[in-house]
C-alpha cells in the first residue's frame, strides 16, 4: 500500500486535478491520498493558505473579511467549474467558511489555525467529490474521527504518539481515502496546524501509522536537485539520498520537503519518493536508509537567509564550568531557539534565526550576557546566510572542507564561521547574505560539475 501526497501546486486548478486523478488511479496500491490546499497557479498567484491567513487577520482586527473570503471561495469555485462539479460542493465550502469565521476569537492563534486548516479540509472534500464524479470510490476522511491527535501548539503542532495507533484502523476502510494535510486535533478537540508546508508531515505520519510500503510525495519538480534550482540553472538531479542527508538539506533550505516530514517515515523504514505531478513517468528521487556512495563526498548544497550570530568571548571560558549552560539559559529565558554554536577556547558564537527577536530583545540578551556572564566582548552580526554542504561520502573523503573553503576563497566570499556537524554528513558555512548566491554557485561548481550524481 502506498500513501501519496499532492502539494498545493499539484492541486491549484482543475487541469492539475485531472493529472492527480490519473496518477492515483494508475496504481491500485495508491490507497491514501493526502492533499494540500490549492497553491499557486502562476508565480504571482496567492496560495489559498495565505488568503485564509489574511482573512483571519482581518477578522481579528474587526475588519470585514468578506472580500478575502470571496477570493478563497473563488479559488474552489474555479476548480469546480472547470471540472463540472455539482453546486453542492461549493455551497458546503461556503457554509464551512462562514461558520469558521464566526467562531470564538478569544485565542487569536487558535482562530488563525482554524481558518488555515480549512484550506486543506475543504480541498479534501472537493477532491473526494471530483473522484466520485468520475466513478471512483473515494471518501473524504475527517482527521478528528480518524484519530490524528496533535499537540496544542498553534501553527507548530506535533503528532502525539497515540495518533499512530488510532490511524492504523484506516487500513480497514474501502476505496481511496482522501485525507486533508497540514492539521490535526488536540485532545480537547481543537484544530491545530503543523508549521507551514506541513502537509508533507501528514503524509509521513499516515505512511508510518498505516505501515505503507512507500510514501510518494508529488510536487512540481522532476527530482530533488543537488542545489536549489532558483540559484543554479538546471542543477544535477539526485536519484537517491539518505533520510539523514535529506533532513539536513530540507532543514537548511531545500523547501521541496518539510524537514519534519522524514522522521515518521524513517522510524518505520518507509522509503520516500519525490515525484513530479507534471511528469509522473520521471523516476524522481528516492529517500532511503542507506545508499551506495557513488557520487563523491557531497550530495547537496542548501542555503537559507535570515540568521544572526551573537559572538561571546571571555578569557578562560574553557575552564568556567557551566558557562555554556548559563549562556543558553539567557536565550531560553526569552524563548529563543538556536541553530549552531561554533566555539573556540575563549569564545563561542550562537547562531539564531533573526526573525525571533527584535532590537529590544537583542539588547536585553546582550546586556544579560555582559552583566551576568561577565563576558569580555559580545558582538552581534546580522543578515547572515547559512550554507550547508551535505553528503554521507564526506566521512570517507579527505579534504572536503579544504576544497569547499578554497572554492569560496576563489569566489571572494568571506567565511564568517564554519561548523562541522558531529554526524560528519554536513558542514556549515556562515556568510553574509549578499554573498549567499555566489557562495552556493562556487560550491556547486567545485563539487558537482565534474561528477555524475
Ligand atoms: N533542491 C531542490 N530541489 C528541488 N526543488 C527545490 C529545491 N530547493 C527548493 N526547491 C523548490 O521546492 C519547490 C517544491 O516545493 P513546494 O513549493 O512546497 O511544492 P508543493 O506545492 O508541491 O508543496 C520547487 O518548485 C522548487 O522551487
Ligand atoms: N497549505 C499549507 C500546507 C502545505 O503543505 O502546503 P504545500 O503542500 O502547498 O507546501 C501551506 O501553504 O503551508
Amino acid at each position: 500500500m502506498k500513501v501519496i501526497k499532492f502539494g498545493g501546486s499539484s492541486l491549484a486548478s482543475g487541469k492539475q486535478l485531472e493529472k492527480v486523478l490519473k496518477i492515483v488511479t494508475a496504481d491500485p496500491e495508491r490507497k491514501v491520498v493526502v492533499v494540500s490546499a490549492p497553491g499557486k497557479r502562476y508565480a504571482e498567484d496567492i496560495k489559498v493558505t495565505d488568503l485564509l491567513i489574511e482573512c483571519a487577520e482581518y477578522s481579528l482586527q474587526n475588519q470585514d473579511p468578506k472580500e478575502k473570503l470571496e477570493s478563497v471561495l473563488e479559488r474552489y469555485a474555479a476548480i469546480a467549474e472547470e471540472l463540472l462539479l455539482p453546486d453542492g460542493v461549493i455551497r458546503e465550502i461556503h457554509d464551512d467558511l462562514v461558520t469558521r469565521i464566526a467562531s470564538d476569537k478569544s485565542k487569536p492563534d487558535r482562530f488563525i489555525d482554524l481558518l488555515k486548516a480549512s484550506g486543506e479540509d475543504n480541498n479534501a472534500k472537493l477532491v473526494a467529490a471530483y473522484f466520485q464524479s468520475r466513478g471512483v470510490e473515494a471518501h473524504y476522511v475527517d482527521p478528528k474521527e480518524a484519530g490524528l491527535l496533535v499537540s496544542d501548539e498553534p501553527g507548530n503542532a506535533q503528532a502525539l504518539p497515540e495518533a499512530f495507533e488510532r490511524l492504523y484502523s484506516l487500513n480497514k476502510r474501502s476505496g481511496i481515502l482522501i485525507f486533508p494535510g497540514f492539521f490535526g486535533y488536540s485532545e480537547s478537540g481543537e484544530v491545530f496546524t503543523f508549521s507551514r508546508s506541513g502537509s508533507d508531515i501528514t503524509g509521513s505520519i499516515l505512511a508510518n501509522a498505516l505501515k505503507a510500503d512507500l510514501y510518494e510525495n508529488f510536487t512540481d519538480v522532476d527530482a530533488v536537485y543537488s542545489v536549489n534550482p532558483s540559484i543554479v540553472k538546471s542543477p544535477k538531479e539526485i536519484k537517491e539520498l539518505t533520510y539523514r542527508e535529506m533532513r539536513e538539506l530540507s532543514y537548511a533550505g531545500f523547501t521541496v520537503l518539510h524537514d519534519e516530514a522524514l522522521v515518521p517515515a524513517f522510524r518505520a523504514g518507509i522509503p520516500v519518493n519525490i515525484k513530479n505531478t507534471n511528469n509522473p513517468s520521471a523516476p524522481g528521487t528516492l529517500i532511503v536508509n542507506q545508499r551506495d556512495n557513488t557520487n563523491g563526498p557531497v550530495i547537496g548544497i542548501a542555503s537559507d537567509k535570515g540568521f544572526c550570530s551573537i559572538y561571546v568571548s571571555k578569557y578562560l571560558m574553557n575552564r568556567e564550568i557551566g558557562f555554556g549552560r548559563k549562556l543558553l539559559g539567557v536565550l531560553e529565558d526569552y524563548g529563543l531557539s538556536y541553530e549552531h554554536t561554533p566555539s573556540g577556547i575563549d569564545d563561542v558564537s550562537v547562531i539564531l534565526r533573526e526573525n525571533q527577536l527584535d532590537e529590544k530583545v537583542m539588547d536585553a540578551v546582550i546586556n544579560r550576557i555582559k552583566n551576568e556572564l561577565h563576558a569580555d566582548e559580545v558582538k552581534v552580526a546580522h543578515s547572515l546566510a547559512l550554507i550547508m554542504v551535505v553528503g554521507e561520502g564526506m566521512r570517507q573523503n579527505v579534504g572536503t572542507m579544504a576544497r569547499a573553503s578554497k572554492a569560496l576563497a576563489n569566489a571572494s566570499v568571506n567565511i564568517e564561521m564554519i561548523n562541522q556537524g558531529s554526524s560528519e554528513v554536513s558542514m556549515m558555512f556562515g556568510v553574509k547574505e549578499v554573498d549567499e548566491k555566489r557562495a552556493v554557485q562556487a560550491l556547486y561548481e567545485e563539487f558537482f560539475v565534474p561528477v555524475t550524481v
